[in-house]
């Protein structure tokens, strides 16, 4: 059997896919010598742009790319899997309501949990980007709960705290790698709460709290919100698309920092499975009920996965605990909780139509 990982990307044709596959492809994940093959998958529709994608990696003569399969069928795509990047889904067409993407992308996520669980090994790690990406995760961990354990499960808010790392950065005056433990709370969605209270920013080689270091209270309770969390729509208002490279380079950074780890004093920002952490609601496991048609006798509920700070060693990320946070942050992290709520809800009953 190959020693090489292999790496899902769905959703391969598409504008994130494509900045995606080469970032993996060159090692920015799993580093330039560790052996990789790449499968990519989407719809039968997209077989000539996954044909070509396949072609153009090849021609990048990469020696650690030691395959890369253009497939259309889940069971090649999710066999043995070790890392799977979930990029595909519907776009929004014209139209359609919020409520009707998320239908149907939940049911997406619902068939890829149990694809997961069908055929890839109980170890893999899942990045879910599509959108609604933390309710996307939850319903994928929630079908894939007989074989792979939620905590296996998380969804990209990293191209939200790179944002606001930079915003502070730009502010600050100071590079981005000056910036450290901002956190984004919540929700991929504009009730996101983008917090700089506890994060530092060294300036001529002194760590300041980055509220003192931009020297502006009033920013980091406006304008930093507003601009971290609007981001993404003014840039598709521009572009008349998603961001892709950055949010390809987010998901760079989530599964890296995942594998490789966090270095001691900082944290970053990732949604994962709650477990009950600053009152968000946790996942739950009771015997006697019947869960999904695959499991008979335990019930298997992930918690709603919520954009936490989280450090990470030996591959497993925890929770930071205790921080302290005001009136402001609470009101902010219950508003977005009750939007993932009603999300999970929707999702729910999306799924059981
Ligand atoms: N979490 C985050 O920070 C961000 C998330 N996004 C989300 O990422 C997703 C991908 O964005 P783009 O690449 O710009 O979209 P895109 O529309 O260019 O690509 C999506 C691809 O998914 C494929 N697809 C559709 N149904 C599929 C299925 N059932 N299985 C596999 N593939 C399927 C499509 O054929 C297409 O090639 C969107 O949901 C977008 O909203 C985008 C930016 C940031
Ligand atoms: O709304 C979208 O699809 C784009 C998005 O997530 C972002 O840029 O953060």
């Amino acid at each position: 059997m190959s020693t090489a990982l292999r790496v899902l990307i769905t959703g391969a044709a598409g504008q994130i896919g494509y900045s995606l596959v080469l970032q993996i492809a060159k090692g920015d994940v799993f580093g330039r010598d560790t052996p990789i093959e790449l499968v990519l998958f989407d719809i039968p529709l997209m077989t000539n742009a996954l044909e070509s994608i396949q072609m153009e990696l090849i021609d990048c003569a990469l020696s650690n790319l030691i395959g890369v399969e253009a497939v259309t069928s889940e069971k090649e795509a999710f066999t043995n899997v070790d890392f799977a990047f979930l990029a595909g889904s519907m776009p929004r067409k014209e139209g359609m309501e919020r409520n009707d993407l998320l239908a149907a992308n939940v049911r997406i996520f619902k068939s890829q949990g149990k694809d997961l669980a069908e055929f890839a090994k109980p170890t893999t790690k899942v990045l879910v980007v599509s959108n609604p990406a933390n309710t996307n995760a939850f319903i994928c961990a929630k079908y894939a709960a007989r074989k792979i354990p939620a905590r296996n499960f998380s969804a990209l808010t990293r191209l939200d705290h790179n944002r606001a790392v930079a915003q502070i950065a730009l502010k600050a005056g100071v590079t981005a790698d000056k910036v450290k433990n901002v956190i984004v709370w919540g929700n991929h969605s504009n009730t996101q709460f983008p917090d700089a209270s506890h994060a530092t920013v060294t300036k001529n080689g002194v760590e300041h709290k980055a509220p003192f270091a931009v020297g502006d209270s009033n920013w980091i309770e406006n304008e930093f919100i507003t601009t971290v969390r609007d981001r993404g729509g003014v840039i598709i208002e521009k572009r008349k698309a998603c961001s892709a490279f950055s949010a390809a380079k987010a998901a760079c950074d989530h599964m890296y920092d995942w594998i490789t780890g966090t270095p001691l004093g900082s944290f970053i920002s990732m949604s994962v499975p709650s477990d009950g952490s600053y009152g968000v609601p946790e996942g739950k496991i009771e015997k006697g009920m019947s869960w999904t048609s695959f499991s008979g006798l335990v019930f298997s509920f992930p918690g709603l996965v919520f954009s936490f700070p989280v450090t990470i060693s030996d591959g497993e990320w925890t929770i930071v605990k205790g921080l302290e946070l005001n009136e402001f942050a609470k009101e902010k992290i219950a508003l977005t909780i009750e939007e993932l709520l009603n999300e999970r809800d929707e999702a729910l009953g999306a799924c059981e139509e």
